[in-house]
């Protein structure tokens, strides 16, 4: 199911058009529509459209205390283990990203630094349209409690009515979630950007998300700071000769699984390797649960390309700039200097991604459609911002004072040439 490609097809079909920006313009004018009627109209217009685009009425956006507590009853005690266990490895993953404010010159005359803040309120996107995530939960709420967020607000869509699943609350409680609210969509997006009666606005919003909801946050952008424009999933395998078909078929299909337009490559030095990973396939589908949602993904978005080496393997993985980088070789920590673009590594036949997206540490919300040659997954940083300082004493003024004058003055501003001159010892 899952296509060849050579070189030159592969390169045409996905690295010469391959885009992130939003292209559908059908999206994007509802979008701009739910948002601006939201804006006006608030809490009713929230109403209509968690009617429309999610079939429920709402009697109240948040999930009570009261539900919060007895969702704890309704999950499986063993999940909430694991979940309590993958909590504690993200935690101590995001740990090490934190640095705090810092004087980079400490001086009688002059002292200049840094001061890092908390962003004060932030929103955080579940999704929720057709799976359930509560390890999205996790990896969006715990950096930003870390970085020292006052509130973080989740939304995510009720699918089955008028209530979340239990997993979702049990998982927000777990990572430091203040509020949640049981909407979805455009109209959560545009909710938490612009506030309403009932919902506060809030600074900045994170998540993955289908592409309307990928459409409202490049909207609300500017408004509101954002982390990425998400697209769907992706990952990429290079393989050689040694590595194991049935793993390989495996990952390709736990990518695939999330979205009919999810992303899934495999570039191998074997071609034996391509023909039995094809094959396994086949066979791995065929009793899968979302077996329709991956099998689309698989052969209309994904494909197998036979390379000469590993290096030109990696010349095309770094070319995609793949959201995920599988490196199934002999002695893969020896190839870890060879990636230069992709949102997140996992080396060798025992690290599957799935590892990552639930357990490992890492954060799986990643740059996908070949933006990780510009930016990174979530982390603490996205959390917080960065405020320079600086403090000159009036002998610093004096010596720096030409200086500043010679520039302003190139630059014909002379109001800010009399400010410094206005303050010289004469
Ligand atoms: N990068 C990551 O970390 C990560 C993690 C989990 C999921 N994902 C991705 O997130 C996406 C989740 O998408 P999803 O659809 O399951 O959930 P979602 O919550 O993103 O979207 C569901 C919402 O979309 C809105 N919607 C659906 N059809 C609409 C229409 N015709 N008009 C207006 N609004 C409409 C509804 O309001 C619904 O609540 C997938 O692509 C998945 O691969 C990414
Ligand atoms: N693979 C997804 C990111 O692309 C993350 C995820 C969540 N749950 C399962 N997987
Ligand atoms: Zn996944």
């Amino acid at each position: 199911m899952i296509p060849s490609y050579s070189i030159q097809s592969f390169e045409e079909k996905f690295l010469s058009k391959q885009k992130a920006s939003l292209e559908d313009t059908t999206i994007i004018e509802i979008a701009k529509q739910v948002i601006n009627d939201i804006r006006e109209n608030g809490d009713k217009a929230l109403s209509k459209y968690v009617e429309q685009f999610d079939n429920y009425v709402p009697i109240d956006f948040e999930v009570s205390n009261k539900e919060r507590e007895q969702a704890w009853d309704e999950v499986d005690p063993d999940t909430i283990t694991s979940l309590k266990l993958a909590a504690d490895n993200i935690r101590d993953f995001h740990k090490q990203q934190l640095s705090s404010s810092r004087f980079m010159n400490v001086g009688e005359e002059v002292v200049s630094g840094q001061l890092f803040r908390p962003i004060e309120r932030v929103g955080i996107y579940v999704p929720g349209g057709t799976a359930c995530y509560p390890s999205s939960v996790l990896m969006n709420a715990i950096p930003a409690v870390l970085a020292g967020v006052e509130e973080v607000i989740m939304v995510t869509p009720a699918r089955n009515g008028e209530n979340i699943a239990p997993i979702l609350s049990v998982a927000a409680d777990i990572a430091g979630v203040s509020k949640i609210l049981k909407i979805g969509g455009i109209q959560a997006i545009a909710a938490l950007a612009y506030g309403t009666e009932t919902i506060s606005n809030v600074d900045k919003i994170v998540g993955p998300g289908n592409a309307y909801v990928a459409a409202a946050k490049s909207l609300v952008y500017g408004d509101v700071g954002i982390d990425m424009i998400a697209g769907p999933s992706e990952v990429a395998i290079i393989a050689d000769q040694t590595a194991n078909p049935i793993y390989i078929a495996a990952d390709l299909i736990a990518q695939a699984e999330h979205d009919e337009n999810a992303r899934a490559f495999l570039f191998s030095t074997s071609d034996q390797l391509i023909k039995e990973t094809k094959m396994e396939l086949e066979r791995q589908c065929s009793n899968l649960p979302r077996r329709e949602i991956a099998e689309k993904a698989l052969k209309n978005k994904s494909s197998c390309v036979l390379v000469s080496d590993i290096t030109q393997a990696f010349e095309l993985s770094n070319r995609l700039a793949p959201e995920h980088l599988e490196v199934q070789v002999e002695s893969p920590l020896n190839y870890l200097g060879k990636v230069k673009n992709a949102g997140s590594v996992f080396l060798g036949n025992y690290t599957p991604e799935a590892l990552g997206d639930y357990f490992a540490g890492p954060n799986h919300v990643l740059p996908t459609s070949g933006t990780a040659r510009f930016s990174s997954g979530l982390s603490v940083d996205d959390f917080i911002k960065k405020t320079t300082f600086l403090y000159y004493s009036q002998q610093a003024l004096d010596d720096a004072a030409q200086h500043v004058v010679n520039i302003a003055t190139e630059e014909q501003l002379e109001g800010h040439a009399r400010a410094v001159q206005k303050r010289l010892n004469k």
